[in-house]
């Protein structure tokens, strides 16, 4: 059975795929689909085959995974086991145009053994992929084999830096190693669980902050294939989560910690080499604020420096502080600097008000009638310069959520403007009403055949109250300031991701796909309608999911 004739197979229940050809493998069979195979440590392994021959291992991770379900929202609960592939069953109308595969990226594992891990960000990254072909929905979800993971599956514990975590340390010496090496990078993690890119070459490369944590997988198999070596000298050993990619560059930010300031880099699709466009200085502070993503315009790069900066003394403590390992600096103040793309000259700088991201939206410039640039206009999900969002998404305090207290801070999208006649002040306003999508907002995506450009809908994760965490999918009309909002009872949404009809002309012209975690432990591929905003497909998995962040597209040849 080939990749085409998928058709063929029931339908009707949900399906598993099952082990075609046992000569592959060594392992003894025990019962239908499970085998045990001595070398793993106990763990049970199921050999299955895809319906494209492919075998798939589904070693399943401890009981104790299992046993936490009861107690806690699957979306903040370990995954049950490392992989798991199959066809779903779909209720509703895939769009017979939707060729290709949605990968989603995020920390699914936050424990190793009895030790539970602290911090959402911390988790281990679990990669999960939708792959949609004639009406088709085929699911797979993978453990990303980083060193971090490997290393901490092995030795049963923490082995490098995460995002919160730190390995324990024995003794006082075995912490001043760790240090010094932490100056070279080699104990910071590689563990790859923010997001997940297809670079213009075709490689498709799962990310986090660390340059090390820069993996490239099978967007089919979803094996870790090895990690993208950058061939530059730029050194440097932290990069912006989020790069800008398209298949003509890759561009990203490269935080400066010793002088502060930001390297902007570009780097073409078949190679490994970044080269600098040019080099933005701090105006204020002792350290570069987070940059876990920044926004670019048709011609512009825009350099965010935020009041939330990145800070040496966290990084070497061994208990995080309630920023981890950033500080909150408002005498730094905040500021935008906009660079050219293709000069690496800095056309503007300008101070705005505190604020605090995550995600910045979409960028574009305005000009006035003769065609001349006047201000750049920059949407972000903004929290309203408090940054304690980054301590509400602790793990303790996503599982506490009893339904009826309200602890998610307010957030709003954030427009800020950015004038291009040298006045040294930019403006941050919220682009349309906050309470239209319940003053929640992040985890945003828009047709990215308007990065860059003026634009007028966004996707994003929204409130509907109370919550702990934003529990909407809501599209937002930035034009007419208007939010249509979906919402089940109970359950947490990842970011909406919005993938374009082939051909279409409106900009709304797609399909928004996101993965839902149920109150019941239960989860469900779920697809709305880019323009009505309506649910056009669901697809039930096998078990539910953990929540996790970022997705990317890989279209079908
Ligand atoms: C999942 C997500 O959005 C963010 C993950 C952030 C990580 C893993 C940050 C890691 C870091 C270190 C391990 C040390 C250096 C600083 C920093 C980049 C915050
Ligand atoms: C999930 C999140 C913030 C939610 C707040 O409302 C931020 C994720 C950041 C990393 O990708
Ligand atoms: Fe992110």
């Amino acid at each position: 059975m080939d990749s085409l004739s998928l058709s063929g197979i029931c339908r009707h229940q949900f399906l598993p795929i099952t082990m075609l050809d046992f000569n592959q493998s060594n392992h003894r069979i025990e019962k239908a689909g499970f085998v045990r195979k001595p070398e793993t440590g106990g763990l049970t392994i199921t050999q299955v085959a895809s319906p494209l021959r492919r075998p798939v291992i589904v070693p399943s991770l401890d009981n104790e995974t299992v046993d936490r379900r009861d107690r806690n929202h699957v979306a903040w609960t370990s995954v049950r086991q490392e992989r798991w592939e199959g066809e779903l069953v779909v209720q509703g109308e895939i769009p017979l145009w939707l060729k290709g595969t949605y990968l989603r990226n995020g920390p699914g594992l936050w424990h190793i053994e009895d030790y539970n891990f602290r911090h959402l960000f911390d988790g281990y990254a679990t990669l999960v992929k939708l792959q949609f072909e004639n009406g088709i929905l085929i699911a797979g979800h993978r453990q990303i084999e980083s060193e971090a993971y490997k290393a901490a599956r092995k030795n049963k514990k923490v082995c490098f830096r995460e995002f919160s975590e730190v390995p324990k340390y024995e003794n006082f010496m075995a912490y001043v190693g760790d240090i010094a090496k932490l100056f070279s990078g080699a104990s910071l993690t590689d563990n790859a669980n923010t997001g997940v890119v297809k670079l213009g070459d075709g490689r498709v490369v799962c990310l986090t902050e660390t340059q090390k944590g820069s993996l490239v997988i099978d967007p089919n198999s979803l094996e870790t294939l090895g990690r993208l070596e950058y061939s530059d000298s730029l050194g440097g050993l932290i990069h912006s989560a989020h790069p800008i990619v398209t298949d003509a560059e890759f561009l990203t930010l490269l935080p400066d910690l010793v002088n502060p300031g930001y390297l902007v880099v570009r780097m073409e699709p078949g190679t490994n080499e970044r080269k600098v466009i040019g080099r933005v200085n701090c105006r204020n502070g002792p350290a570069p604020g987070w940059v876990h993503s920044f926004p670019v315009t048709e011609h512009y790069v825009v350099v965010p420096e935020m009041p939330l900066r990145y800070c040496a003394q966290n990084l070497l403590r061994a208990e995080p502080t309630p920023l981890y390992k950033f500080e909150w600096r408002p005498e730094s103040k905040a500021f935008l600097h906009v660079m050219c793309k293709a000069s690496g000259k800095i056309v503007a700088s300008v101070e705005v008000p505190l604020f605090v991201t995550f995600h910045f939206i979409n960028a574009y410039e305005e000009e006035d009638e003769d065609g001349r640039g006047t201000a750049i206009i920059a949407d972000c999900c903004e929290h309203n310069a408090d940054a304690t969002i980054l301590d509400q998404l602790r793990l303790q305090n996503l599982r506490s959520f009893n339904g009826k207290d309200d602890l998610l801070p307010d957030a709003r999208v954030g427009r800020f403007t950015i004038p291009l006649d040298g006045s040294p002040y930019g403006k941050l306003e919220s682009a349309l009403e906050p309470d239209e999508h319940g003053r929640g907002m992040d985890m945003c995506s828009i047709n990215p055949t308007k990065l860059g450009k003026k634009y007028r809908y966004a996707y994003a994760c929204g409130a509907q109250r109370p919550c702990h965490f934003p529990n909407t999918l809501t599209k937002l009309d930035l034009v007419k300031k208007k939010a249509k909002n979906w919402h089940e009872a109970g359950a947490v949404p990842s970011e909406p991701f919005f993938v374009a009809r082939p051909g279409a002309t409106e900009e709304d012209d797609g399909v928004v796909i996101s993965l839902i975690s149920e109150k019941n432990g239960n989860g469900y591929a779920l697809l709305l309608d880019g323009s009505t905003f309506e649910e056009i497909a669901r697809a039930k998995l096998p078990y539910g999911l953990p929540y996790g962040l970022h997705g990317c597209w890989v279209p079908k040849e």
